[in-house]
């Protein structure tokens, strides 16, 4: 009987048990609250209908955006950006030498799909074609410039300018004297892009920086604040829901050597979707990440290169008749997966008349395939070309699993030309999954190659061009920067899929730089992800 040697990763078990998640309850709930919110909403409503002035329209538009109050509002805000676009060459007047409101318009527009060319800040450069330094005085506008240069695409060198242009004086300007709620407003722009943050995560913040704002109108303040603790009672109920589900399982317990995460899984969704109406895929994209986690260290960590080649087939075949091969532990995986996967085509066949078993199937075999793939390099001691790594590692990353199931949990109606485009893979997908998995590397990769995983991006990209990993981890950001050009083009023109799942695709690429920003925030609960925990999950607003 030959000795198996497995690898460990020494996961800590969960910090937060099962009677703490499942004690979770907010005041929020009932019809009191329904009524105020109701009544709440019906004030605020004719304030977008009120203001007149393009400028005034903008500003309203992004703090209600910012406070996570856009799903309430979403047809009023379509009409007002229609009528500013299409007077877009016509009224100048407004916008003429205020970079604040160009900026504002251009970002919002083009967050929101219209074509906006970059050439528009023309206007704020001198005669050498740099942006004019008396700009630097201006730091609204320099911050409102900034925010809006994330909203670039390729090619686009006069965004790029603006982005180094406003950078560099942003933080120059912190020195001097600016006032307060500016500078806070400013470190939070240049820890982060406003584009590149969670709605959710940003409408908890602005909340507070609002409330410090002159110009805050009290009534959208409350608004706010009970819309969110609302939402946050809707989150607690699903997020009971699902560790009951998982506590069910037993994977927790039966697969001790993989990670325990059901906390995170569930706070993933709600950086994805967070809006009330959207539990169901909340729910299932919970157990999605729950499986996507433990078979990736059944890959990474536990399973002999046997194993996964069994299990790979397993999945691949989907057909619980092949499991007899595979141990126990492997069994156990399979059967849970292949319930729940089929559970859900189950819904889509009830409430469609959709049969997506194959679509579903497809795409956990070829994530299996790709975690195969890494477990190949990993065992015979290969390293990837950076190019051969990521062509492999945008699948084994899990976003094109996460997101064809997310396209049959929101879209309604299912249409034949998005099927096409998911079957193959549709670029949003791609680069969505690419932002995920190069965030991940940085994020993961020192604690994955202790343990022992296959090289990262960032070692890939050391051992093929001899770099120093702080090279590298400076060219994989710049990576990440360039695949966003790419998904802020492929966002825009016309997509074969809905809103919601463009907005799906897009959050899940900021949830990764969330879950990243410091370090392992899935691996190890402690520290940020803790306090968002915190923030987001359980203590409501005061
Ligand atoms: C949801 C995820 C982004 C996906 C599964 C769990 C993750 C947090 C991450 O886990 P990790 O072990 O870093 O994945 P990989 O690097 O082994 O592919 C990959
Ligand atoms: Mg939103
Ligand atoms: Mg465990
Ligand atoms: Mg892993
Ligand atoms: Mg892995
Ligand atoms: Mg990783």
């Amino acid at each position: 009987e030959e000795i198996i040697v497995r690898r460990t990763a020494n996961y800590h078990p969960p910090i937060w048990e099962y009677d703490y998640v499942q004690s979770l309850r907010s005041d929020y709930v009932g019809e009191t609250y329904t009524i105020k919110l109701d009544k709440l909403k019906r004030y605020v409503k004719p304030m977008l209908g009120k203001v007149k002035k393009p400028l005034d329209q903008l500003e309203l538009i992004d703090v209600l955006q910012r406070l996570g109050l856009y799903y309430h509002f979403k047809d009023e805000i379509k009409r007002i950006l229609d009528i500013i676009y299409n007077q877009y060459n016509q009224h100048e007047e407004w916008k003429k030498d205020d970079l604040y409101a160009t900026a504002l318009e251009f970002r919002l527009l083009r967050q929101h799909g219209y074509d906006v060319p970059q050439d528009v800040f023309s206007r704020f450069k001198d005669e050498t074609g740099s942006f004019k330094a008396c700009l630097c005085e201006d730091m609204k506008g320099m911050l409102c410039l900034y925010e809006a240069s994330y909203l670039c695409v390729q090619g686009e060198s006069t965004m790029e300018q603006a982005r180094d242009f406003a950078h560099r004086h942003l933080g120059k300007g912190l020195e001097q004297n600016t006032d307060q709620n500016l500078a806070i407003e400013v470190n939070h722009a240049l820890e982060l892009p406003l584009h590149w943050r969670l709605p959710r995560l940003e409408a908890r913040w602005f909340i507070d920086v609002y409330e410090k704002r002159q110009d805050m109108n009290p009534i959208l303040l409350e608004f706010a604040k009970l819309d969110f603790n609302m939402v946050q009672a809707t989150h607690q109920e699903d997020l009971r829901h699902m560790s009951s589900w998982w506590s069910s399982t037993r994977l927790g317990e039966k697969l001790n050597f993989a990670r325990d995460r059901l906390m995170e899984n569930f706070l993933w969704t709600v950086g994805v979707i967070f809006e009330p109406q959207y539990g169901y895929c909340r729910r299932m994209s919970t157990k999605l990440g729950s499986f996507i986690t433990i078979i990736d260290d059944v890959y990474d960590v536990h399973g002999t290169m046997d194993e996964l080649e069994l299990f790979t087939d397993v999945v691949d075949r989907w057909d619980i008749n092949a499991m007899d091969p595979l141990p126990e532990y492997m069994k156990l995986c399979f059967l849970a997966l292949y319930n729940s996967t089929n559970e859900m085509a189950y819904d889509a066949l009830k409430e469609h008349g959709l049969h997506i078993v194959s679509y579903l199937r497809k795409a956990w075999s070829d994530l299996c395939k790709s975690y195969l793939l890494e477990a190949k390099w990993y065992y015979s001691g290969y390293t990837p070309t950076l190019q051969e790594y990521i062509s492999n590692s945008w699948i084994s990353v899990s976003g094109p699993v996460l997101l064809v199931h997310a396209y049959f949990f929101v879209a309604n109606p299912i249409t034949k030309e998005a099927l096409q485009s998911l079957e193959r893979y549709h670029n949003i997908i791609r680069w969505s999954s690419m932002i995920l998995r190069l965030s991940d590397d940085l994020g993961t990769s020192l604690d994955e190659l202790k343990r022992g995983d296959v090289p990262k991006s960032i070692q890939c990209y050391m051992y093929e061009t001899g770099a120093s990993e702080e090279e590298a981890r400076k060219h994989i950001s710049y990576l990440i920067g360039e695949t966003w050009k790419k998904l802020n083009e492929d966002g825009a023109v016309e997509s074969p899929f809905p809103e919601t799942f463009i907005r799906i695709a897009t959050n899940l690429a900021r949830m990764a730089q969330f879950m990243y920003q410091h370090g392992d925030g899935h691996g190890i609960e402690y520290g940020k992800t803790e306090d968002r925990v915190l923030s987001l999950l359980v203590e409501p607003i005061p």
